[in-house]
């Protein structure tokens, strides 16, 4: 799926897409170097919307603060920029924001500290990641990287080629998404999703500090349930557990609230949407675009 837009945000400019050029010996390039995140904007009839976009911008500031490297504008600059590349091109769609701080200075050095960061932005239509009504999953051979080895808290591009690899793996079995375990063979998140499985009423979670991103979905997701009356609790989850859940769903930015129905060629439940995912997939649909007052701060309008 190439991307595209008329117009994005570039240190500080609006450059036409064509423009939007770095060099072949950009440190980011070489290293994987950059801090990214992903964003949606949803439009409702009459605004476009964007989702958290102040808690997307802490963790951008909080990756950079693990990588190590400068970030050269203040968060409400990050704030605007993101603001700015929707509204450059006039979108009234919903869209998939995606900001990127990179390592610009061209070198093969690899200390970071003293080198150059550039901020670019850009936005593009953007529907459903995977299928709503639900997708096989695989377990994958390749390990969910463990944090003692590389800062999986922070949305850094490198380590992306774990999720690429995963994914990557999964869809070559023919599988929809991957579902990664920790060096210990807990399954801890999709390659770009966190994870929530369902049992006897409540739901279960990961835990933060088992090498995972402390999703902003993941957040969402845990508020709406305190709110109406779903007990949420963040343990280990074996495959086991996985297997015999009564419902599996992943959360992301991207994904939303995805239903799981198979994992590993086992149906969970009866192989369709259970109650609880519709349940959240249903009222999280309603507080992205706004239309529940009590979550209005979590939406910021472009126009
Ligand atoms: C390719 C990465 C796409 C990106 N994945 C987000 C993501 C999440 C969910 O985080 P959040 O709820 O804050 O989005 C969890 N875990 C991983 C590894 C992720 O990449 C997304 O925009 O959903």
């Amino acid at each position: 799926m190439r991307v595209q837009a008329q117009y994005v945000w570039f240190d500080g400019k609006i450059t036409k897409w064509e423009d939007a050029k770095i060099h072949i010996a950009t440190h980011a390039l070489h290293y994987g170097t950059s801090i990214f995140e992903g964003l949606r904007g949803y439009w409702n009839g009459e605004n476009l919307l964007i989702f958290r976009l102040n808690e997307h911008v802490e963790r951008m500031f909080k990756s950079a603060k693990i990588l190590g490297v400068k970030v050269p504008y203040t968060q409400q600059e990050v704030r605007n920029a993101i603001i700015e590349a929707v509204r450059a091109n006039n979108f009234k769609e919903d869209v998939y924001i995606r900001p990127i701080l990179f390592v610009s200075t061209q070198t093969v050095a690899l200390d970071v500290r003293d080198l150059d960061t550039s901020l670019a932005v850009f936005a593009f239509p953007f529907g459903k990641y995977l299928p709503p009504g639900g997708i096989r999953a695989a377990v994958v051979s390749w390990r969910r990287v463990h944090n003692t080895m590389l800062p999986v808290m922070a949305k850094i591009g490198g380590i992306y080629v774990n999720s690429v690899l995963a994914l990557t793996e999964a869809r070559s079995r023919g599988y929809d998404e991957a579902l990664l375990a920790d060096i210990n063979g807990y399954v801890v998140e999709g390659s770009g999703e966190n994870v929530f499985v369902a049992r006897n009423g409540a739901l279960y979670t990961p835990p933060v500090h088992q090498s995972i991103l402390e999703g902003i979905t993941r957040d969402t997701v845990i508020t709406l349930c305190k709110d109406i009356g779903i007990k949420v609790e963040e343990k280990p989850i074996t495959r086991e557990e996985l297997y015999t859940a009564d419902e599996v769903f992943l959360v992301g930015t991207a994904a939303e609230v995805t239903p799981v129905i198979e994992v590993d060629g086992r149906a969970i439940g009866d192989r369709k949407p259970g109650p609880i995912t519709t349940k959240i997939a249903t009222l999280y649909a309603d507080v992205v675009r706004g239309r529940i007052e009590k979550y209005s701060r979590w939406v910021t309008p472009v126009y």
